[in-house]
Parts: C-alpha cells; structure tokens; sequence
C-alpha cells in the first residue's frame, strides 16, 4: 500500500454513492467538513505523542494521512503537487547545504 494507492481509492470515491462507503459519505459532507475531521486526527496523533504510546500514535497517524488525503481531495489539490513542493523543498535545502560549505 503506498499513499499513490490510497489516494487513488479515495479519488475515485467522489464518484461513488454516500451509502456505499465511508469515505464518499465524508466527501459528500463538503471540504469543511474534510477539515474538521483532520484537525480532529491531527490532535488526537498530538495527544499519543505527547504520551509516547506508540501503538496509539502509529493508529492516529494511519488516520491523520487518511484524512489529509481526503481533504486533498475534497479541494481537488493533487497528492502529486504536494510530493513536488517537497522536492522543490529538497532541492533547495541541496543548495542551501553547497552554498553553506
Ligand atoms: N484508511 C482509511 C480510513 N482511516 C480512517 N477511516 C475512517 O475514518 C473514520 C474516522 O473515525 P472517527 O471515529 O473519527 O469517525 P466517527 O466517529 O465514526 O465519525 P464522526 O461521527 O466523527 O463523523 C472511521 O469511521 C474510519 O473507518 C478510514 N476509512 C477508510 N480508509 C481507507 O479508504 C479507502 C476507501 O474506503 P471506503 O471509505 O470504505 O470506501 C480504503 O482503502 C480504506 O481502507
């Protein structure tokens, strides 16, 4: 499973009817409500780290990347123009390293 795959599963669920499936019901709810949901993850991965249960953290970070996906998706931002901010980010950290030496 890669996160090209879940999105993928998740793109093609904006098609699909809201009773089939949980994620076309959130989807159909609107991207507010796609926010709500991932700040809701987003806390609850806090709280797990900020205790350092490990099992719990790894379970809400499985929800957080689920539902930054979804919101992704819900504003129709591609999970690929974001893999290429952080490229472009990469990139420039290189030379920021070459520059510092
Ligand atoms: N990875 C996930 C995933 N992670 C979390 N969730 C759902 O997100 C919900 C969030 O949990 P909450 O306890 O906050 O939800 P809730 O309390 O039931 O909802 P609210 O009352 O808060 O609105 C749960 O119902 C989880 O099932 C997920 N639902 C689906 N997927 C994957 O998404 C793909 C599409 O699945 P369908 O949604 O079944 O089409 C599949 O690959 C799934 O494995």
């Amino acid at each position: 499973m890669t996160l090209d795959d879940l999105f993928a599963t998740i793109l093609a669920r904006k098609d699909a009817d809201p009773a089939s499936s949980w994620t076309a019901q959130l989807l159909a709810k609107g991207p507010e409500k796609c926010a709500e949901k991932f700040g809701e993850e987003a806390v609850e991965a806090i709280i797990e780290a900020v205790r350092d249960d490990k099992a719990a953290l790894t379970s809400e970070a499985a929800d957080v990347l689920y539902h930054l996906l979804v919101l992704l998706a819900a504003r129709d931002v591609p999970l690929s123009a974001v893999m290429d901010e952080l490229a472009r980010r990469q990139s420039q950290s290189g030379i920021a390293e070459k520059a510092a030496r």
